[in-house]
């Protein structure tokens, strides 16, 4: 009976409740299968996701607006495959504050690696394995490299006295600036398997773009690297971080004391999955440093001995290592701004929260998912939360502030330092002309008398660390342009004005010819090669321009890891690439280049200047270095020269530049080549062109500089004879439009002038191939204990002495 009345009344129960609930219930039956969807889509997806190729760089790519006035036709230069640089050439306004647009949502599919996963602690038998400390430094001024070798010679003798000796490997010392991070910092070094790494880093802090910021830019990047696990470096045994400070000036680590050795301590905790095996030190240069320095090391040295007795680091203690410590280290990255881009310390970081919640999500749908691959899809960010950290955006930093170390080095070099990211020197080369004792090279091959050119560089950093270089590892690296931009009228008028004043500075030195000291007065060649990479310069073609309008002529040297610059360049005189090594490998030990696509960007350097050679004289400007890049690479080379066709291949032996930078990096006098060295690689590989039936030749020598010049027999020879100097005023001509050039279109329109319209008078005789190069009307001096002893001896080496170049 009351069954009947209750189903009777149901209906009119039912809708009242319908009435009454009726939203939350319609919301609870689109959750539901919005639910049954996603699961359903979510298992359709995972065996595609996990054939997702990894993008090959965690740059960004993106398509680069060449300027295709400058670009001939048929070029071949796909941006897409590249990871070009943020160039901002005709974005920046100089001085003005670099903003990075914020950029429109991407969707990145991979694998996700979870922050929770504990890294696979390193398992140490003390019976069998050996223990590896590596100490690394950075030194801009030299106190952090004097306490380094300090530390680690005490290791050494620590290591070699101690009760657990048997368990130690000598102590190896790095300087950061000489490293390839990716060989020590995104996994532990590779050695044989019972070798187990500990590292020891001692650091000054700069509160200046320095060497150090793109250190730390770097750790920041393999940690925020989704290809790269979180804690890459969790194979090591531990670390423990020192820093060098100065209490004088940054008072409290609120005001910066010792702020980057601090920043390097919490990446290092996060790439090692906190294997902080002592408590980060620091001291003050100018009072406890020693003592401080001293505590620091004995700690370690007892974590050491821990670690060398089995019992590991510890086990829960706060800054132990342990992983089940405080996670203060992760806050950061949950907290941080995904999009924003930070330099130089902070990049975009990954959006860690809304990961983890879409794994969580995926772990619901299926329990058994953890291991499967994830679809990522950064654009279902959460809006950022009131609590989120909202970061200023960074006012972009001096290159080499007047305060810097690296300003002292440099000016005390004999650089003069415009505005914050240029230098002009006065070379040794113009000194000697100024007092009739001979020009450097490119007065035999091109007609450049040393007198009347300038070295000169816009941009004094560079995205290389070439052993050979002469900027003693202090200078600040990058591979974007992240400084202070300095307006191209600025930089010409102070590089000429200080140019000017070395000059006058000639003016009381014994010997100075004076009508060469006049002549000098009025610059008319610009060598853009002296340090750093012009072309990351972003008005460089504005300088340029300003140059070629005020007739001086631009030799621009670039250090093939910019196509997009190289491409969007405007004509210069003569252009270079610097080619130091024939093969990837070679290139990477020997540039050291920060550019982890640093061959494809090579690459893509020589197909445009292939594609460029008709519209200007192209050049290869090969640096010898025994021991490196010369040794069984001809054949090497010779694929180059065939792939970019240059009009000259100019073949130096490397300079040594005598400072103990160049011998951290491995460079010493034994890898000077012998002049009869490089004269005999040069003739191997002109037989290796010849073999290819490239047209190439031997067209002049000048042994004092160690150098000799190939070149393209079919555009350089006029007659029958090397024709390699240049007409400096036609090309001015030419680029004023005051004469038409010779380049034409299909339809025989003229686009342009070639390279061949600007060759000036045939190669002197002295220059020849044989010939030895120095121009007889110059005076000829010799160093001590160097030149023949009498006039007949002189003539009967015949310029081919024993020359090796030494810096005087
Ligand atoms: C331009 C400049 C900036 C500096 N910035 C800081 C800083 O932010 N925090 C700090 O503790 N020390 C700072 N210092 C002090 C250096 O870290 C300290 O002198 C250190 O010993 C230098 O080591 P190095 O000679 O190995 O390069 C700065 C020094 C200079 C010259
Ligand atoms: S490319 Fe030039 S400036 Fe850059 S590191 Fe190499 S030698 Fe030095």
């Amino acid at each position: 009976m009351a069954l009947a009345s209750f189903l009777e009344k149901l209906p009119a129960e039912l809708l009242i409740i319908w009435h009454t609930h009726r939203v939350p219930i319609l919301l609870l039956a689109i959750s539901l299968a919005t639910l049954v969807h996603l699961t359903i889509y979510l298992r359709s997806k995972r065996t595609r996701i996990s054939a997702t190729p990894t993008p090959s760089s965690p740059v960004e790519k993106k398509d680069v607006e060449l300027r295709p006035e400058w670009l001939p036709e048929n070029t071949t230069l796909n941006v897409a495959t590249l990871n070009l640089d943020e160039h901002a050439e005709d974005d920046i306004v100089p001085t003005a504050p670099m903003v990075k647009v914020k950029k429109g949502p991407k969707t990145v599919k991979g694998k996700k690696l979870s922050k929770k996963t504990q890294p696979v602690a390193p398992v140490f038998n003390h019976q069998t394995d050996k223990i590896q400390p590596l100490l690394f430094f950075q030194s801009l001024s030299g106190t952090t490299e004097r306490y380094a070798s300090a530390c680690a010679k005490v290791l050494t003798e620590w290591t070699i006295g101690c009760d657990q000796s048997s368990s130690f490997l000598p102590p190896q010392i790095h300087d950061i600036s000489y490293i390839e991070y990716d060989d020590y910092f995104i996994s532990p070094p590779k050695t044989e398997a019972n070798v187990k790494h500990f590292y020891f880093i001692l650091l000054p802090s700069y509160n200046i773009d320095t060497v150090l910021s793109n250190f730390l830019e770097n750790l920041s990047e393999t940690h925020n690297d989704f290809r790269i696990d979180t804690a890459p470096l969790s194979g090591l045994l531990g670390y423990s971080v020192f820093g060098f400070g100065d209490k004088e000036g940054w008072p409290t680590e609120e005001e910066g004391f010792c702020s980057q050795a601090r920043e390097v301590d919490k990446w290092m905790a996060r790439l090692t999955g906190r294997k902080r095996a002592y408590p980060l030190g620091m001291g003050d240069v100018k009072s406890d440093v020693e003592t401080r320095l001293q505590e620091w090391r004995i700690g370690v040295q007892d974590a050491l001995v821990e670690v060398a007795e089995g019992r590991g680091l510890g086990e829960g203690v706060p800054g132990s290592g342990d992983p089940a410590e405080s996670d203060e280290e992760d806050v950061d990255d949950v907290n941080s701004d995904s999009e924003s881009y930070n330099p130089p310390t902070t990049r975009p970081k990954k959006a860690t929260r809304n990961v983890d919640e879409i794994e969580d999500l995926g772990s619901m749908v299926d329990p058994n998912s953890s291991e499967s691959p994830i679809p990522i899809d950064f654009t279902t960010y959460k809006p950022k939360s009131a609590s989120s950290k909202s970061k200023p955006v960074p006012t972009p930093k001096e290159m080499v502030p007047t305060s810097s170390p690296t300003y002292a080095s440099l000016t005390k070099q004999g650089y003069t330092i415009i505005g914050s990211h240029s230098g002009v020197k006065i070379c040794r080369w113009t000194k000697s002309a100024l007092r009739g004792r001979g020009s450097c090279y490119k007065y035999s091959f091109y007609g450049i008398a040393s007198h009347l050119c300038m070295e000169a560089t816009p941009s004094l950093s560079c995205s290389n660390k070439c052993v050979f270089c002469w900027r003693h590892g202090t200078n600040p690296v990058g591979t974007t342009w992240r400084w202070v931009t300095d307006a191209p009228e600025l930089i010409f008028d102070g590089i000429t004005t200080a140019h000017y004043k070395k000059i006058k500075m000639m003016k009381g030195v014994p010997g100075v010819r004076a009508e060469r000291f006049s002549e000098a007065m009025r610059i008319r060649h610009c060598a853009l090669s002296l340090v750093g990479e012009p072309i990351f310069y972003p008005h460089i073609n504005e300088l340029l321009h300003l140059m070629h309008k005020s007739r001086i002529s631009t030799f621009l040297v670039c250090n093939a890891q910019h196509p997009a610059q190289l491409a969007s360049l405007i004509p210069v005189t003569q252009l270079y690439v610097s080619i130091d090594a024939s093969n990837k490998d070679s290139l990477r030990k020997i540039d050291r280049p920060l550019h982890r696509d640093f061959w494809e960007r090579f690459c893509a350097c020589l197909d445009i200047l292939r594609n460029r050679r008709f519209e200007q004289r192209t050049v290869f400007r090969l640096t010898l270095v025994k021991g490196f890049n010369m040794a069984e690479e001809v054949k090497g080379y010779g694929d180059l020269i065939e792939r970019a066709l240059p009009g000259f291949v100019e073949v130096k032996g490397v300079t040594y530049c005598g400072t103990s930078a160049a011998g951290t990096a491995g460079l010493t006098m034994q890898n000077v080549p012998f002049y009869e060295e490089v004269a005999a690689f040069v003739t191997a590989l002109a037989e290796e062109l010849a073999s290819r039936n490239l047209s190439y030749g031997i067209g002049a020598e000048h042994a004092h500089s160690c150098c000799v010049l190939l070149a393209d027999s079919t555009r350089f020879k006029r007659d029958g004879k090397w024709a390699t100097r240049i007409d400096f005023e036609r090309f001015y001509e030419l680029y004023e439009g005051k004469v038409e050039g010779t380049r034409t279109d299909e339809e025989g329109n003229v686009v342009g002038w070639r390279p061949e319209d600007y060759v000036g008078d045939e190669t002197p005789e002295w220059a020849l191939w044989g010939n030895g190069g120095f121009d007889p009307r110059d005076q000829r001096v010799w160093r001590k204990g160097k030149g023949p002893k009498d006039k007949a001896d002189e003539e009967s080496v015949g310029g081919k002495e024993e020359i090796r170049m030494v810096e005087i």
